[in-house]
């Protein structure tokens, strides 16, 4: 492939219609936050929808713990939808002889043929340890700075095929806890720096996915406790949290 081809490759945004902005026929982005301040910045753009639903070829980028756990939180989506996948980050933990080594790297897996939707993963290694052994958000940040660098440079010189588009959940914000805006900041400033028209697209759950991770969180939960339907929690079918955020 020739290189104008590899930048077409950039281009490649989201699909067309995402999630339930697309329903309520509005704009599918965000045009600011709760503070009136536009929620984009040059390089990396906020969409309303589903990660996975990206176009065939798009690379996926998600924050792993080094110890080969993809367990809960979205990283949980991914083993469950691309377990092939799953087995070469879970291989590539194990094999290092310390988990603090593969610390601030990319592991970019291309597409599996035994996995749907033809996505590559990238598992960017930002804290050692994940639940209450966690690494405080100062040094996840400075993992992170140096994992997207390693991702761009894997992503130029991968040999073997060509990634398209960078799509990205928003990393470090949940279960790692780190505010998502000063993850945001690393991730454009590296993109700057890099001097090309990159786009990173950024996803944001919609409301009813929001409330299906919940009730999944749930049920994995009462299934690890044994709670049994004890444990679930129900849809009301009212506002989801993420829903006071939506704006058109
Ligand atoms: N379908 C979807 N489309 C788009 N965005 C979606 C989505 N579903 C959820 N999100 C959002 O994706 C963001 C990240 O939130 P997460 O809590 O998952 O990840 P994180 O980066 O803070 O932390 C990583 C550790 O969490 C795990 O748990 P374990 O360590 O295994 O226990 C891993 O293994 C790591 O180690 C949040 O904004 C979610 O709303």
């Amino acid at each position: 492939m020739s290189g104008s081809d590899y930048e077409s490759e950039y281009d490649e945004g989201p699909p067309a219609a995402v999630g339930l902005a697309s329903l309520l026929s509005g704009p599918s982005y965000p045009q600011d936050d709760d503070n009136g301040e536009s929620v984009d910045t040059e390089h990396v753009k906020l969409f309303y929808g589903d990660i996975f639903a990206a176009p065939p070829n798009s690379v996926l980028i998600h924050a792993c713990n080094c110890q080969g756990s993809w367990g809960a939180g979205i990283a949980l989506k991914f083993r469950q939808t691309y377990p092939a996948a799953y087995s070469i980050y879970r291989d590539h933990c194990l094999s290092s002889p310390s988990p603090a080594l593969i610390l601030g790297t990319t592991l970019l897996i291309p597409p599996q043929r035994t996995d749907p939707c033809n996505h590559w993963i990238a598992c960017m290694f930002t804290s050692v340890h994940f639940g209450r052994r966690v690494d405080p958000p100062e040094k996840i940040l400075e993992s992170t700075a140096s994992a997207f660098e390693h991702l761009l440079s894997r992503v130029k010189n991968t040999p073997g095929g060509v990634p398209g588009a960078l799509h990205a959940c928003k990393i470090n914000s949940g279960k790692f806890g780190v505010e998502w805006e000063k993850s945001r900041t690393i991730l454009e400033d590296s993109l700057a720096a890099e001097g090309k028209d990159r786009i990173l697209f950024v996803y944001e759950p919609t409301c009813g996915e929001i409330e299906r991770e919940k009730l999944e969180e749930a049920a994995q939960n009462s299934k690890a406790t044994g709670a049994g339907s004890r444990g679930r929690r129900k849809s009301k079918g009212g506002l989801g949290r993420g829903q006071q955020t939506l704006k058109f």
